[in-house]
């Protein structure tokens, strides 16, 4: 846990931090809606002999007491997605309504995409790109499952992303506008280190920068996409600063973005408006940093920004 010790000074309980950051992760799964109901689903996993815990800040998050969640009846009849309980917090954020215009900018595997379309009632549309064909598959085979219809998918680079294979070839981009966009961006993966004990084991510091700045074009991307008053999810599972608030602050410099504020009913803890010397728009501090110490969960970044008119 060398890579850790750059945040000694950031977390709030280094020591609790690491401890937590040795333990196994306990799994979780997130209700589809679209198929069952909470009570349903426990009933289901109970039938099983797999007792379930309940979280207080989301109904349909289930802590089932088996490690493998996904091999189990609930999930092979589409009622239940494994998925990790703080993954489930950028779609919550986000929030889309039935019939909006969703851009899941880095979708693969799809547990995002189809907590997207649940909350929709699987009304409207989610496009869901991935640049990552492979990856896209095992994404079509989990909208299959969980009965999502409103979904369409795209394998491009989000930072170039353009709807021209839909559209006339006159038009141009102008006008391609989303309600919200959902940027679950490619990471370092530090915060997953409890479900994945070799996530560190290629950590290097040339690397971050590296994704950094794919990031940072994504993210550029979903701000231009996006209509005046629209919604950006911008979410990574790792804890460096360079991947999550100097990705904000570059792209609020270049893009009609600003950050707002929302509510987390998740003990967390504000985003860094300075680290290594380098000091953040201080809008940044609105982000939230999960750390895995603080709900015995995996550790998340999430910020919510809203496009401005030029
Ligand atoms: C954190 S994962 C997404 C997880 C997904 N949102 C989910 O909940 O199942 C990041 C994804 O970004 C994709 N990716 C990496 N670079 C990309 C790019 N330039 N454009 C689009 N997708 C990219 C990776 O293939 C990977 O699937």
């Amino acid at each position: 846990m060398e890579v850790f010790e750059r945040y000694r000074d950031v977390v709030d309980d280094y020591d609790a931090f690491l401890a937590a950051c040795e333990r196994g992760l306990p799994m979780a799964v997130r209700v589809n809606t679209l198929r069952a109901t909470p009570d349903e689903v426990v009933d289901a996993f109970e039938a099983e002999g797999i007792a379930v815990d309940r979280v207080d800040w989301h109904p349909h998050v289930l802590v089932p007491d088996t490690d493998k969640p996904g091999t189990t009846w609930p999930a092979y009849h589409g009622w239940a997605h494994g998925q990790e309980e703080v993954s489930a917090i950028p779609a919550t954020v986000l929030g889309p309504q039935p019939g909006e215009r969703v851009w899941d900018a880095c979708a693969a595997p799809g547990s995002k995409t189809t907590q997207l379309s649940a909350m929709m009632d699987d009304e409207g549309t989610v496009v869901a790109n991935d640049n990552n064909l492979g990856r896209l598959s095992a994404l079509r085979f989990n909208t299959e499952r969980l009965g999502v219809t409103n979904t369409v998918v795209t394998n491009q680079d989000a930072r170039n992303f353009s709807l021209k294979p839909f559209r006339d070839e006159d038009e141009d981009d102008e006008d391609v506008a989303f309600d919200r966009v959902l940027v679950d961006a490619p990471c370092s993966c530090e915060g997953t280190i409890r479900k994945n004990p070799d996530a560190l084991d290629n950590w290097n510091l040339g690397h971050v920068e590296q994704v950094a700045s794919v990031q940072k074009g994504i993210l550029r991307r979903a701000a231009q996409v996006t209509r005046p008053g629209g919604i950006i999810v911008y979410s990574t599972c790792t804890f460096a600063p360079e991947e999550n608030e100097a990705v904000l602050d570059h792209v609020l410099a270049e893009e009609p973005i600003e950050v707002v504020d929302y509510d987390l009913p998740l003990e967390h803890v504000d985003g860094l408006t300075e680290f290594d010397g380098e000091e953040f728009d201080p809008q940044v501090q609105k982000a939230k940093r999960v750390y895995p110490h603080h709900n015995d969960t995996g550790g998340f970044f999430t910020a919510k920004l809203e496009v401005t008119a030029e």
